[in-house]
């Protein structure tokens, strides 16, 4: 199967997230960045690899959350996510039809590739139960 990874990428009090592009499979629904395992690639050097080349960003990994497989109508994947962090808001947008830095709250507006629901599910139980501790 595929192995896909993404990064949740906080900077102070928010997250990155990016719209595909009209010609990406997926048009125009919202992802975390990341991109595809290599063969014999750690996954942790995967999302690193891929923000760089992706965004121009270094970022951090903090923690890993559950991994998801979706089955999509054309292929399936199993989706790693990872909690990352970064030192500037700053980026370069090479892919992507958008890419914007929001508030965890704002997460659910988004029209998401239907893998990352549960992945945005999961980080958001993770950041209210903090604000609840
Ligand atoms: N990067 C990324 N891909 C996702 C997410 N959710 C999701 O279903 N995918 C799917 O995972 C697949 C691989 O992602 P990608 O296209 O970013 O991979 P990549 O950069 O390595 O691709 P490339 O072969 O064009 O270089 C895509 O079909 C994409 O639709 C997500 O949150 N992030």
């Amino acid at each position: 199967m595929l192995r896909v990874t993404c990064a949740i990428i906080q900077y102070k009090d928010k997250v990155l997230v990016a719209q595909r592009s009209q010609n990406m499979l997926l048009p125009l629904k919202w992802e975390f960045p990341g991109g595809k395992v290599e063969k014999g690639e750690l996954d942790e050097d995967c999302i690193v690899r891929e923000i760089k080349e992706e965004l121009d960003l270094d970022i951090i990994i903090k923690s890993r959350l559950t991994s998801v497989v979706h089955h999509y109508d054309s292929f399936s994947l199993e989706l790693i996510p990872f909690i990352c962090l970064t030192d500037t808001p700053v980026f370069q947008r090479r892919e992507h039809a958008q890419i914007l830095w929001v508030e965890p709250t704002e997460l659910r507006k988004y029209d998401w590739a239907a893998a990352d629901i549960p992945i945005v599910e999961e980080y958001l139980k993770l950041v209210n139960d903090r604000i609840e501790e």
